[in-house]
This record gives C-alpha cells, structure tokens and sequence, in this order.
C-alpha cells in the first residue's frame, strides 16, 4: 500500500516539490490531505484537482480564503486558525496518514507539528521554526525516529549518521552557502534592498527562508535544530562556508574520520528520503558529476558582519524559550525588512536587541502556551523596534 502523505504548506517551495516527487512515484506515496495558508487557492484547488483530493481533506488558515474556496468546489473546506490541526487529527481518525509533511513557513507550524506527532504520524520535518520554537516540547512528544528532517543539512547529517553512531560523533559540520552578500562588509549591507536579499546564489526557495539565507539566521536557526534533532551539544556543532551548497552536511567521527554527504543542489532528494524514510527514493536527485573539474571549497563564517549564529548559540545555551524568542523576534523584523521600515542589518540587531531584554523567558517552558506566549512577547518587541528604527 502507498505511503499516504499530508502535505501542510502545499502551494509553497517544499510543497510543490513534494507533490512532484509524489506524481514521480505513484507507487510509493499517495496524498492524504493537503493544507496552506489561502495566498494561493488557485494553486491549492489545481493541487486537489490534479492528485484527486477531496474538498473535506483541503486546509486553509485563512478563513475568508477557505469560504471562498469552499464556494468554488461547492463541497465544505477545513478553514481557520486551527484548519492545519484540524485537518491532520480528521484525517487520521479517517484513513489514518503515515507521513505528514510539515512545509508551513514561521513558527506557525508548532500546533501542528505537535498534532502529527500526537496521530502518530512520522513527522517529515521542514519546518524548523516549530522545532527551534517548541524545543523540549516538540522533543518529549515525539517517539524514538519519528521526525525525520527534510531540510538539506539535516538530511544530510540523518545520512552521514548511518556511517556511525551519535556516540561517536566528535562534531557535526553543517554548510552554509554564505548567501548573496558573502565577503561584503557591515557598510555593504546597509544599502540592501529586499529584492537583492530575495537572490540566492543557489537556491530557489520561498521569501522568508531567503532572506534567512541572508542574514545567516537560517544557519543560525539550523545550528539550534541540530543541537535539538541530533542530541550534540552547541560547543561540537560548527558552520563552514561552502559557495557551491553540493556538500550538504558533513560529521566527523571520534577516530578524525569525517562523513560528507554530496548532490547537486536540490530539495526533491531530502524531501523524498524524508517521506520514503530509512528506504532511499531511486531517481531523487541528479548524481555529482565527477568527468569534469569541479571545486568545492569551504571557508569560515564572518561572524562580525553576520553575528545572527553567535546570537543563536548565545540564546541555545541559555535553554528556556529564548530560541522561540529569537525566532518570532526574527520574524517581526523581517517583515519590518519587507515592508521597507528598517535597513537590513537592523534586523539581526533587533533579533539581539530583543534577546537582551529577555530573561523572563529563560525557564523551561512546560506547555505551548508558554512557548507561544514567549513568540507573543519578542514579536511585539521587535515590532516596536521596527517602529522606533523607521
Ligand atoms: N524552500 C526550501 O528549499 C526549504 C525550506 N525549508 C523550510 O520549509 C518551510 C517552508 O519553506 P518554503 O516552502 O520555502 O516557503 P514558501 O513561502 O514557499 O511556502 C510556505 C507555505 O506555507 C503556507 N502557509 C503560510 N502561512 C500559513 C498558515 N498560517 N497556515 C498554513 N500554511 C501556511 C503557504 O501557503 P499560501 O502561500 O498558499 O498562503 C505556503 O504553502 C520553512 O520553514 C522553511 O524554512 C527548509 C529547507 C529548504
Ligand atoms: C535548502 C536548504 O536546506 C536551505 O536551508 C539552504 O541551506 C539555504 O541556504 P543557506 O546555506 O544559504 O542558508
Ligand atoms: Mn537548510
């Protein structure tokens, strides 16, 4: 029997290549609900048309859109705040889904990352947010294996990992690619536009993980996500600068030996193992190609022009909810970045600015709603940062 798949953030980058792995393989995977945000209803009604889902397992977080989408396929869509949950905890007390594609962008996603852990669905995980954001909680709900990272790092220490064990992990080397604005200075980035830091040099992926790229904080949210994902304390986690992102992810072992795992940029490999997880998916991705020259080469991370990861260890150490506070304060700032209300380097000031008045949130939060509580607070504080900056 095919492998049923929830798809949550299907119109988005993830999603769309997600189904497209699905339409590559018939087989193996079939679609068991699909949910999005409503920016894009056209894309999501084409979606349900073309892998056959029907309107009851459709979820819009945007009320009015899933009306409207309702009155389009004249049957009732999942709609509202809560449709992601909704959908996922209807469609396992239905058929039952297997694997459920978390591929929402922002801690948004936390709600129903925990409700695919809670059905027992394996969680194929891309969005990270919700892990840096519910930390502990996240952890504690899920059973031994039962997230699986899509992103590519991750992916690809989850691959080196099979070449040895946790235990004989001496550090995990994650990649960065350095983003559009490598080698520039602090007064080079004053002047960023958003149009130059939605320009990644080998990625196409949606607007918030880009500009992420940019800033470094995607790195810097992905070093958390490591720390959490694989049990490695932040002290044995490090960041190299690789410009070609072929090499994915590297581990090196207590015997010095280092694992690396190498393809051709593209997210349909990760994406694919996650959902066929531990069996690889023939076809994935393109191979390296190794009968002409190639370079790749690694340098370190310029941690004075980009601090976002030194913050990220800072607020990692310090446990509680600070790694929630980073993110939502992250996420405000960027939409202040948006919305052309701050320069581009104050958005990972504001990022420490906002860590800096943090100390209510350093306990460990025991429910949710601490953790939401805590994204409450470091939006509002980094809006009104972006207020005071414009
Ligand atoms: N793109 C990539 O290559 C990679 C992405 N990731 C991670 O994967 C996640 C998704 O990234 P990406 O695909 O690039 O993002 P996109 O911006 O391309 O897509 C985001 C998706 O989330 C949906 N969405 C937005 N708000 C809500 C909401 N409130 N409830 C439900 N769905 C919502 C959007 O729906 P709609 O637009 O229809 O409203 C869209 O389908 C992020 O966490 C990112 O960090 C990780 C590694 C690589
Ligand atoms: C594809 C993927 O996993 C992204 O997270 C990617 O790594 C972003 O590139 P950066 O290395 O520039 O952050
Ligand atoms: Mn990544």
């Amino acid at each position: 029997m095919p492998t049923r798949v929830l798809i949550l953030g299907s119109t988005g980058s993830i999603g769309v290549q997600a189904l497209e792995v699905i339409a590559e393989h018939p087989d193996r995977f079939t679609v068991a609900g699909l949910g999005a945000g409503g920016g894009n209803i056209d894309r999501l009604a084409q979606q349900a048309a073309d892998f056959g889902v029907p309107a009851s397992r459709l979820a819009v977080a945007d009320a009015a859109r899933a009306a409207e989408l309702a009155r389009r396929l004249d049957a009732p869509v999942i709609g509202g705040p809560d449709a992601m949950v909704d959908l996922i905890e209807s469609v396992a007390a239905d058929d039952g889904v297997d694997v459920v594609l978390n591929a929402v962008v922002g801690s948004i996603g936390l709600a129903p990352s925990l409700a695919a852990l809670r059905v027992g669905a394996r969680l194929a995980l891309a969005n990270k947010e919700s892990l840096v954001a519910g930390g502990s909680l996240v952890l504690d709900a899920a059973a031994p294996g039962q997230i699986v990272p899509v992103d590519s790092e991750h992916s690809a220490i989850a691959q080196c990992l099979r070449a040895g064990t946790v235990a004989e992990v001496d550090r995990l080397v994650l990649t960065a690619s350095g983003g559009p604005f490598r080698g520039w200075t602090r007064e080079q980035l004053e002047d960023v536009t958003p149009e130059q830091a939605g320009k990644h040099p080998t990625w196409s992926m949606g607007p918030m993980i880009t500009l992420n790229s940019a800033t470094l904080v995607n790195k810097a949210l992905e070093v958390i996500e490591a720390h959490l994902l694989f049990d490695v304390d932040y002290d044995h986690i490090d960041v190299t600068v690789h410009p070609q992102s072929i090499v994915h992810s590297m581990v090196t072992f207590v015997d010095g030996a280092t694992v690396a795992k190498a393809s051709p940029p593209s997210m349909k490999l990760p994406i694919a193992l996650a959902l066929g997880w531990p069996d690889r998916v023939p076809g994935s991705s393109r191979a390296c190609d190794f009968s002409t020259a190639s370079a790749w080469t690694f340098e370190p991370v310029d941690d004075e022009v980009f601090p976002a990861i030194e913050l990220a260890r800072a607020a990692g150490r310090a446990g509680g909810s600070l790694t929630a506070v980073y993110n939502a304060a992250n996420e405000a700032a960027a939409e202040g970045f948006f919305a052309g209300a701050i320069r581009f380097p104050r958005i990972v000031e504001i990022v420490g600015e906002v860590l800096g008045e943090a100390d209510q949130w350093r306990a460990e939060p025991g429910t949710v709603e601490e953790v939401f509580a805590a994204d409450r607070w470091a939006r509002e504080r980094a809006s009104a940062l972006v207020a005071a900056s414009s």
